[in-house]
């Protein structure tokens, strides 16, 4: 009777483990956490979006930033681009759904800020729009995906690529490294400015 619930214990364990023996994407999030810290210490700010269950990883992932992870320590910078309802319904009734997320990069992004975008096909036309905005805006772009990346691919400065085409297991991996790196920043961030680190 347990049999289904244990295949996919597995196979989210079997994702997992390919990240894990994966040496050039364990790189890339020492690499992109290391310009997220960058990013804070010049005062700049990371925002995250998704859609769906990526919408709700990408919220999660902007409240350990701008609340906390571990440590009792400042707010950090950080903001998903869907909180907004009145925002949301008004520019996808008006303009188009492809539009929700550019034209809120256009009206806050800065240049050196960081646009991280959770997308499991890589193809989600609002993400990849808010990728082009952020370029103009000489913002920095990384890219949550499944393996192939799709269109984000090529409008993404990093791109962290699960290596599998499940929806499900690749956004369970996307929390995995997504909370690595809030921890790692956190660490690393506040070790460095430690008279920031109170409230
Ligand atoms: O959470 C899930 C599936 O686990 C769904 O809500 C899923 O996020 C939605 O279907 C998204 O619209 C898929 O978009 P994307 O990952 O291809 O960008
Ligand atoms: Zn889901």
């Amino acid at each position: 009777m347990t049999n289904q619930i244990k295949e996919l214990i597995q196979a989210s364990i079997s994702t997992k483990q390919q990240v894990l023996e994966n040496e050039k994407l364990l790189q890339l999030v020492n690499t992109v956490t290391d310009i997220i810290v960058t990013a804070f210490k010049n005062g700049n700010s990371v925002y995250f979006c998704g859609n769906g269950g990526s919408a709700a990883d990408a919220q999660h992932l902007a409240a350990e930033f701008s609340g906390r992870f571990y440590k009792d320590r400042k707010a950090l910078p950080a903001e998903a681009l869907h909180c907004n309802t009145s925002y949301l319904t008004a520019v996808a009734n008006d303009y188009s759904f492809d539009l929700i997320y550019a034209r809120l990069i256009q009206g806050l992004g800065k240049p050196g800020d960081i646009l991280i975008g959770l997308s499991t096909s890589g193809n989600s036309k609002n993400i990849v729009q808010a990728f082009e905005m952020a370029r103009e805006k000489n913002m920095v772009t990384v890219g949550f995906t499944g393996e192939t990346g799709g269109n984000m691919k090529a409008s993404s400065d990093h791109l962290i690529n699960i290596p599998s085409t499940d929806t499900p297991r690749i956004q369970e991996s996307h929390m995995l490294l997504g909370h690595i790196i809030c921890q790692l920043v956190e660490e690393r961030y506040f070790s460095l400015q430690t008279s920031e680190g109170g409230l």
